[in-house]
């Protein structure tokens, strides 16, 4: 009798398993028919198996293929990348906007890398509501007191750089990419961190740190089950350990030094070292590809130069407070970071709901959305004949001369800067609810270390450098120039 209720409950346990187990799998099916259904509508190549394309995406350049498939198929396409997974690409400047306004999530992907290196941080992670706050507490921090910061390159930067710099040039010149990185790791430290980062000796090993786990990142979060098992997983782990201690440690300094700016913005360590990875690697991507144009259109740079001079004798100021009437200069950070943006891709998706687009497309929930800036920025459609070529003069607009003959210069073209974001296809820092918060922060950092730079050096290539490849994939996410030597020539 006890075996026989004891038969029935086992069974009754197998039976409501089993119905679960199935009510599962089917709500499943269901989901995948779904997006099979509402993905049809949207144009794109055949799909070749049931695997998608995943197979073209590994052999070549994922913009190549986009290139392909837009001029065949129009400004929204579609690809698989496996049975469930949808990527949608939009190069219609309009659509752009609309979709970067209504997609506020970003890719599980992203978020699950930035945890996996740097620990918990409500920056960087893939769902809107969960970041939207902080968002808005570091926008008005970076607005306020760092941007005044960002603004004064401190002497100890540049001396000690251009030492460097100058050290190497005896040697046949400096890398572009090394010394850019240097730049742009000591511009933010001190930016966040203040002075106690210039003199903090162990900056060298954060820097080579951050970058070894830079190289990683996106391998390790691809992951969808950590991997445990995997030893070389430990040792990157180990590293992430070590750059989290260093971090503390840097932040103990800074607290001892009173810096209370530093101490209210960013408490937990993960926020920290996802802003000194993120700002540094896009900055340094941003001034080399700056320092490649300046040495290769010298015309600019003695452009620049005069305004430089001008600025200091029209307003009588040191020139990292003038960046703001430095239209040339300015220019061309701009068009440098159109031409060759951070990265090739803006990637958003929409965790929840259906996206609705105005002219009737229906992006359905969970595809990864994606905008491939660098064809939206070089479309000749939008910029014009010459948009390949790097012509800062995109960004400005002749004014009237200065009228107080005494203080103005022979010779000196008066010039204003345009708005570079009411440029429709202008996204290097992208757009809508996810919009870069450090745009201010990194273009007024850039755009002082130039001025202090080519007010006192002239900036050339090392003679034998002049054949450089083609354009190269780094780290994942950052498409650089390739890495001239360039040499600094004191200027008389
Ligand atoms: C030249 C330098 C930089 C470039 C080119 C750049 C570019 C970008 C891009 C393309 C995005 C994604 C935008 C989108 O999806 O619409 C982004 C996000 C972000 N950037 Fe930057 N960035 C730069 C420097 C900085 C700096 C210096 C900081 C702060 C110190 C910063 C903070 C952020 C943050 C917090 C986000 C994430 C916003 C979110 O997910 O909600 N960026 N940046």
């Amino acid at each position: 009798m006890a075996a026989s209720c004891f038969e029935r409950q086992l069974n009754a346990i197998s039976w409501v398993s089993l119905i679960t187990v199935t009510a599962f799998l089917l709500v499943k099916l269901a989901n995948i028919f779904g997006l099979w259904i509402k993905a049809r509508p949207i144009p794109g190549p055949p799909c070749p198996s049931f695997y998608g394309h995943g197979h073209l995406i590994t052999r070549s350049n994922l913009t190549d293929i986009l290139y392909k498939c837009h001029m065949k198929y129009g400004r929204v396409v579609k690809l698989w990348l496996g049975p469930t997974q949808l990527l949608v690409s939009i190069e219609d400047s309009e659509l752009i906007k609309e979709v970067l306004w209504k997609a506020e999530d970003k890719l599980p992907l992203t978020g699950r890398a930035f945890r996996l290196a740097f620990g918990k941080s409500s920056l960087f992670i893939s769902s809107f509501d969960k970041v939207e706050h902080q968002r808005k507490l570091l926008e008005v921090k970076l607005g306020g007191k760092l941007l005044e910061r960002a603004s004064l390159i401190p002497d100890k930067i540049f001396c000690s750089i251009i030492e460097i710099a100058q050290n190497e040039t005896t040697k046949g010149g400096i890398e572009c990419e090394t010394i850019s990185l240097s730049l742009a790791f000591s511009i933010l430290g001190s930016t966040i961190f203040g002075d106690v980062f210039l003199s903090w000796p162990k900056a060298i090993v954060y820097k080579e740190l951050l970058m070894k786990i830079a190289k990683d990142a996106c391998f390790w979060g691809s992951y969808s089950v950590t991997p445990f098992w995997k030893q070389e997983f430990w040792r990157y782990q180990d590293s992430c350990t070590r750059l989290k201690f260093l971090t503390e440690e840097l932040a103990k300094e800074c607290r001892q030094n009173c810096n209370t700016e530093f101490s209210w913005a960013f408490e937990p360590c993960g926020e920290l070292i996802s802003l000194m990875f993120h700002g540094s690697l896009t900055m340094a991507a941003l001034v080399a590809n700056i320092l490649t144009r300046l040495v290769t259109h010298l015309d600019i740079q003695d452009e620049i130069y005069s305004e430089i001079v001008m600025a200091q004798k029209v307003r009588r100021k040191t020139y990292e407070q003038n960046v703001e009437g430095m239209p040339k200069l300015l220019a061309t950070v701009y068009e440098s970071a159109r031409l060759l943006p951070a990265g090739p891709l803006l990637q958003r998706c929409s965790l929840d709901n259906d996206l609705n687009l105005k002219n009737g497309t229906v992006i359905p929930a969970g595809a990864i959305i994606v905008v491939p800036v660098q064809l939206v920025q070089s479309n000749t459609e939008t910029w014009g004949k010459d948009a390949d070529k790097f012509n800062p003069y995109r960004f400005v607009l002749p004014t009237e001369p200065i009228s107080d003959k005494k203080e103005s210069l022979e010779g000196f073209d008066s010039c204003a800067m345009k708005e570079p974001n009411e440029f429709e296809a202008f996204l290097p820092f992208g757009y809508g609810a996810r919009a870069c918060i450090g745009q201010k922060l990194a273009v007024r950092g850039i755009s002082s270390l130039f001025a202090a730079l080519l007010g006192q050096y002239e900036i050339r290539l090392q003679s034998g450098s002049e054949s450089n490849p083609k354009p190269t994939m780094n780290n994942y996410i950052l498409e650089l120039l390739p890495s001239p030597k360039i040499v600094f020539i004191k200027r008389k």
